[in-house]
């Protein structure tokens, strides 16, 4: 029957775990390393610490005082029946309940501005460091996830740290003054209400590890359903194309399942755990009870002596109850911290140097010295042993057929990874040396997908220099072919598009996206497929603001389907991340190997790009 019992409890209180997680718990940390690690975000706030202290203290004592005056309204008052001490009593309970009601305003106040400012300074932190960990990081993580963490649990580590603290602290100097107070009263009888405080302590510890195993089921289910939801939302257009709303809800309802039961376990162990600490207490208040009375028959305590002695000991009780359940809110909160600790201990792959260089405008040189790079994680070369040389001013091409390494030629050249073997250098010195900001600031790109923010047309340009004037962000709009379509667009370069320019055709997003990239005034361009998407009319629009975009910068060109590469200075062709021709559009066809059989295939529909070189160079 016990064992019965026993196993009904343990699945009472048991969390389940789900073996094909869509986000993977973060590693334990102890609470003191996670509270070690969280301390100096309260520099902001601690000088508060102090009058928070001090509100603690009073806090109590107040209380204290208003049991007091009810000591002797029953011994001076009710029993004698005298109501000459009445009006006395009365003040003393108006002028600490205003009292108190000032002390409570202060302490709130004062709290929540502590607290707020920890969140702000350990929200910016935290989305601070996100913003600078490599690309890598992001290709591999579930952005949802990283959003729950980056709003629910850096709430939940307030908890853990400073509303957690400062309860811990208010009721430690409760459980100071009524603990005084008691044994001042009746030292005999607070002993014997203590026998139950190793119960309580018991019970909290056993408690602990429960509600901590609940609460990092709850925090990475939280992170889990944001992360389907972002993923399902943000490819909305996909999902209903293919009729697949379905299987997103059981994919969603999966998770938020998971997250109910992670709750009723909680709510369980907590449902369970309030009556064991109720059961406790009244042990307690029972045999202080018993032994007052017995004290009472014999005269060696007066009835509001006792009275005064039980109502204390409820507010002995209390703050034992509230440490008790703290430690539980504390082990609960504890599991955001962990998931907190777990990003912020991500590293950037990509690091500058501590001594990096600034090279101010480059000439725009570039070149590939022995590259050979591997995605982490993955065992095939995405690039091995490519070497190619652009000299400023001259366009290189880049084809080869899809997963030729052609992207990651420019991942390398913006450094969202570095090399594993060989050098990216530009105008001669190795991109590992260089000031990351100053590197990017030299290199303006037009990526295959094309982005756009939620904002303004003018925004949208301006991003690629905030501080461009009108004329500047209309100059560049004219250069790219877009302003005669956005005066067109109901207000103009006021127009909102949509989160990535849902509002716009590709063609259009296209010429922001070129735009954007023209203010910028890069000496190098990166063009990753510039034409994907487009059709063949939209495609040849595109080609002049290229061209001018392109004019006297060092341009690298990718593309596999050959339309926009033909007039290149130079074209290097790809395959499976070697280089296997390099050469000029004749040169390589008249070779008629690779390129020539890549320009069979996918014909020149569209005219290509003719930037006026000052002279052919061909390439090392
Ligand atoms: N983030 C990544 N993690 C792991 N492998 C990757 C990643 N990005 C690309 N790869 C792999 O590296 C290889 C080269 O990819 P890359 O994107 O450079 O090809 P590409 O020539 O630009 O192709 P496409 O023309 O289709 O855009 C491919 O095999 C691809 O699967």
């Amino acid at each position: 029957m016990r064992r019965v019992s026993l196993h009904v409890l343990r699945r009472l209180l048991s969390v389940a775990d789900d073996p094909d997680a869509v986000v993977v718990a973060a590693p334990p940390v102890s609470p003191r390393d996670a509270f070690r690690r969280f301390w100096p975000y309260t520099r902001g706030g601690r000088r508060f610490l102090i009058p928070i202290l001090v509100f603690s203290v009073i806090g109590p004592v107040v209380d204290a005082a208003e049991i007091w005056l009810f000591k002797i309204v029953v011994d001076d008052v009710l029993v004698p029946r005298d109501l000459r001490p009445f009006l006395w009593i009365a003040l003393a309970y108006t002028g600490l309940i205003i009292g108190s009601g000032v002390l409570g305003f202060a302490d709130d106040v004062t709290s929540t501005w502590v607290s707020e400012r920890f969140l702000l300074a350990l929200r910016s932190d935290v989305f601070r460091h996100v913003q600078s960990l490599s690309l890598g990081f992001f290709e591999r993580r579930r952005l949802g996830d990283v959003l729950s963490r980056i709003t629910g649990d850096v709430d939940a580590v307030e908890t853990f740290l400073l509303s957690g603290v400062a309860d811990g602290l208010y009721y430690v100097i409760r459980l100071g003054v009524f603990l005084g107070l008691l044994f001042y009263l009746r030292w005999d009888l607070t002993i014997l209400a203590l026998v139950i405080v190793p119960l309580f302590w018991c019970a909290a510890r056993r408690f602990s590890r429960l509600i901590k195993a609940a609460s990092r089921e709850r925090r990475r289910r939280s992170g889990s359903i944001s992360a389907i939801a972002e993923e399902s939302l943000g490819n909305i257009a996909l999902v209903q194309a293919y009729n697949r709303q379905e299987t997103e809800e059981q994919r969603f309802a999966r998770e938020s399942v998971g997250k109910f039961r992670a709750a009723m376990a909680s709510a369980r162990i907590h449902a369970v755990y309030s009556p064991i600490v109720e059961v406790i207490e009244l042990i307690g208040a029972l045999a202080v009870m018993g032994l007052g009375t017995w004290k009472l028959a014999q005269g060696q305590l007066t009835l509001g002596g006792l009275l005064v002695f039980l109502a204390l000991l409820s507010s002995l009780y209390s703050p034992i109850r509230g440490l008790s359940h703290l430690t539980n809110t504390f082990y609960a909160a504890s599991a955001s911290a962990e998931r907190i600790i777990e990003l912020l201990d991500q590293r950037p792959q990509v690091v500058e140097a501590a001594d990096a260089r600034r090279i101010g405008r480059a000439r725009g040189d570039v070149e590939f010295r022995g590259v050979s790079f591997r995605y982490p994680g993955t065992s095939r070369w995405a690039l091995s042993d490519v070497s190619f040389h652009v000299t400023p001013g001259t366009t290189l091409a880049l084809v080869g057929a899809s997963g030729a390494g052609k992207s990651t030629v420019g991942k390398l050249q913006l450094r969202f990874y570095d090399p594993d073997q060989g050098s990216v250098l530009l105008d001669g010195t190795d991109l590992r040396d260089l000031q990351l900001s100053e590197l990017r600031e030299n290199v303006a790109v037009v990526l295959q997908e094309t982005l756009v923010f939620h904002g303004t047309v003018r925004e949208n340009i301006a991003y690629g220099r905030p501080d461009a004037a009108e004329a500047d962000i209309v100059a560049a709009a004219r250069a790219a072919d877009a302003h005669d379509f956005i005066q067109l667009l109901p207000e103009g370069y006021d127009t909102v598009v949509g989160q990535r320019g849902r509002t716009l055709s590709g063609g259009q997003a296209q010429r922001l996206a070129i735009a954007r990239a023209m203010i910028r005034d890069a000496p190098v361009l990166i063009l990753d497929e510039p034409t994907t998407g487009l059709d063949t009319q939209s495609g040849r629009r595109i080609m002049e603001p290229l061209r001018q975009l392109m004019a006297g910068r060092t341009t690298i060109v990718i593309s596999h389907n050959l339309i926009t590469t033909r007039d290149a200075t130079s074209t290097v062709v790809l395959d499976g991340g070697r280089v296997v021709e390099r050469g000029t559009h004749e040169d390589l066809l008249l070779r008629d190997g690779a390129y020539a059989r890549l320009h069979r295939l996918n014909g020149v529909t569209v005219p290509a790009l003719s930037v006026s070189p000052p002279a052919r160079k061909v390439l090392s």
